[in-house]
């Protein structure tokens, strides 16, 4: 199958290489296209991938039929609609780490612009005006620093201040006192940094949260003759409050590389000469343009081979330890999905999945997906998978649980999936042997072991003389070979189950006649 990757932002070239070596990928790399265009052709492409400029959308994804994975060349993806992603079954990867170095530097260039006044006095030396007075500037040496939001781009930079001489505090909810002094750093609460900092830079995903996380409250909080920068998202900072501060004198300047709308171009923040600004330069380099390119190409290609990704967006990331560990369970669970919801046959209202043994140490989640996703496709079709797996079950008010046991005795890795409908629960367990893959080994409370694949038919009877004969007998007359049989019983002359792996579909018709035999309870054809 040939996968079509639609690349809608400026991707570098030397990045994508991974993906034009893939002898199965075609790529359309900058079409030209706008909103309706990329509305219009999105639904011919298997991937997507974007940097900040494309608007992956809810009507985009939901119009994406074909899309599997959207691959963020960068770090932030509010510039993706996650929620729709994750309902439409499509999974968000980014390149958290490839453009780190170059925001944070950007950062710094930043910073000695707006103290040294750069920008301002190389635009008064353009007009030829050669004025040393009016751009006298201020050291960073002993200034303090305020950093929010100490991530990865936060962190370079308070190191980068430190090489400054510059006293750093920093506001994160996940800095610890240890980490701050390892750093050599301190430590302080979102109102102490505001009220510490010469110079004042944010460095936070834009979320509800943070949208006008300094606002004109936080303003006030500042030194008088405080310096602002923001290259992180615009609306972490509220730009009407900033242009009131700088007026007011509060600010004394504001270096902006990111802005509430972009592209930035009319703004009134623009007219001032206190502002100092970069249309999103932060990850515009070479060497971050490259990185994370490769790196998103590289995930697209892990995805598209049905592989596990390294940066999931809109999925719990795995340690690629972990992941191998759990890989192999994902077909069993799946299948034991598929198995008990034919053997249920009934709409359900909740699915429970167990772990014992090995499995009750591991990471489940991803398998939960798959079992999940194995119950659902029979209701929903091929649009389920383990990205909306979990969203779907709940939207059909469907609830899931997990519960784990080591295993003293018995299978050294079991999995079992209960389904509770309205006329009781139903369950069925399977294990991976060593060497001999997946298999099924309970239904219900009955021990068989069978290969959860193929045309599957479970035949509940009574424990009696001949009916195993004729049940062989009726499958002949249609013509249709037995390849396996589990027989299993609750005891002597009561309850017991056929589990029979056969070599073609059960038709209907077979179905219901072999259904009236004698001490036949029930007969379900479970094609897997
Ligand atoms: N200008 C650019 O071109 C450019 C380039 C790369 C990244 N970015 C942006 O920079 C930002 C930071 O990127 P990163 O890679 O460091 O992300 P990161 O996830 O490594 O770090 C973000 C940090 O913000 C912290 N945080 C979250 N909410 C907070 C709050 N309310 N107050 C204080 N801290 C809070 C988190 O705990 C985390 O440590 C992102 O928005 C990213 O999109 C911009
Ligand atoms: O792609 C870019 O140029 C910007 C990326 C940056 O904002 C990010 O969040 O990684």
């Amino acid at each position: 199958m040939t996968y079509r990757v639609l690349i809608s932002d400026p991707l570098s070239e030397e990045g994508i290489k991974p993906l034009r070596e893939t002898e199965n990928i075609e790529i359309v790399k900058n079409p030209g296209w706008d909103e309706t265009e990329l509305l219009e052709n999105i639904d011919q492409f298997d991937a997507l991938l974007v940097r900040s400029q494309t608007q992956v959308t809810r009507p985009l994804l939901e119009k994406a039929a074909r899309l599997k994975i959207v691959g963020r060349a960068g770090v932030g993806v509010d510039n993706i609609d996650l929620d729709a992603a994750t309902e439409n079954g499509i999974i968000v990867v980014n390149a958290p780490n490839g453009n780190t170095n170059s925001a944070a530097e950007h950062t710094v260039a930043m910073i000695m612009s707006l103290s040294r006044n750069i920008p301002q006095a190389f635009h008064a030396l353009k007009q030829k005006q050669w004025d040393r007075k009016r751009f006298v500037g201020v050291e960073l040496k002993q200034k303090t620093l305020g950093v929010v939001g100490l991530g990865r781009i936060g962190a370079e930079v308070a190191k980068r201040a430190k090489g400054q001489r510059m006293n750093v505090i920093a506001y994160d909810p996940f800095l610890t006192d240890e980490k701050a002094e390892q750093m050599g750093i301190k430590r302080g609460t979102l109102e102490e940094v505001l009220q510490a900092g010469d110079f004042i830079t944010v460095h936070t995903p834009l979320l509800k949260e943070t949208r006008h996380l300094i606002n004109a409250e936080a303003f006030e909080l500042m030194k008088d003759g405080v310096q602002i920068v923001n290259c992180a998202r615009g609306g972490i900072i509220d730009e009407d409050a900033l242009y009131d501060a700088i007026v007011s004198g509060k600010v004394a300047g504001a270096a902006l590389d990111v802005f509430e709308q972009e592209p930035f171009t009319e703004h009134k923040l623009l007219t001032l000469p206190e502002v100092v600004a970069t249309p999103h330069l932060g990850a515009s380099t070479v060497e971050a343009q490259e990185i994370v390119a490769v790196d998103v190409s590289h995930d697209v290609i892990r995805f598209l081979e049905g592989k596990a990704v390294r940066h999931p967006v809109n999925l719990p990331s795995i340690p690629s330890e972990a992941m191998h560990q759990i890989e192999p369970y994902f077909y069993l669970a799946e299948k034991l999905g598929t198995f008990i919801i034919d053997l249920a046959n009934e709409v359900i209202s909740e699915i429970r999945i167990s772990y014992s043994g090995d499995l009750s140490e591991i990471e489940s989640g991803p398998v939960t997906r798959n079992a999940v996703k194995g119950i659902l496709k029979r209701y929903l079709g091929s649009r389920v998978n383990d990205v909306n797996a979990l969203y779907l079950a709940d939207r059909k008010g469907i609830t899931v649980s997990e519960s784990k046991r080591s295993a003293r005795k018995g299978f050294t890795n079991l999995i079992t999936i209960e389904v509770i409908g309205a006329s009781g629960s139903r369950k069925v367990s399977g294990t991976l042997l060593n060497g001999l893959g997946p298999r099924l080994v309970r239904v219900d409370d009955y021990q068989v072991d069978a290969t959860p694949e193929g045309h599957m038919v479970v035949i509940q009877h009574i424990d009696q003389p001949g009916v195993i004969g004729r049940m062989g007998s009726a499958f002949a007359e249609h013509n249709i070979n037995i390849a396996t049989m589990q027989v299993d019983r609750s005891d002597v002359g009561g309850n017991a189950i056929m589990l029979l792996t056969i070599d073609r579909h059960l038709e209907d018709k077979a179905l219901a006649e072999i259904a009236l035999l004698d001490e036949i309870k029930s007969v379900t054809a479970i094609d897997l």
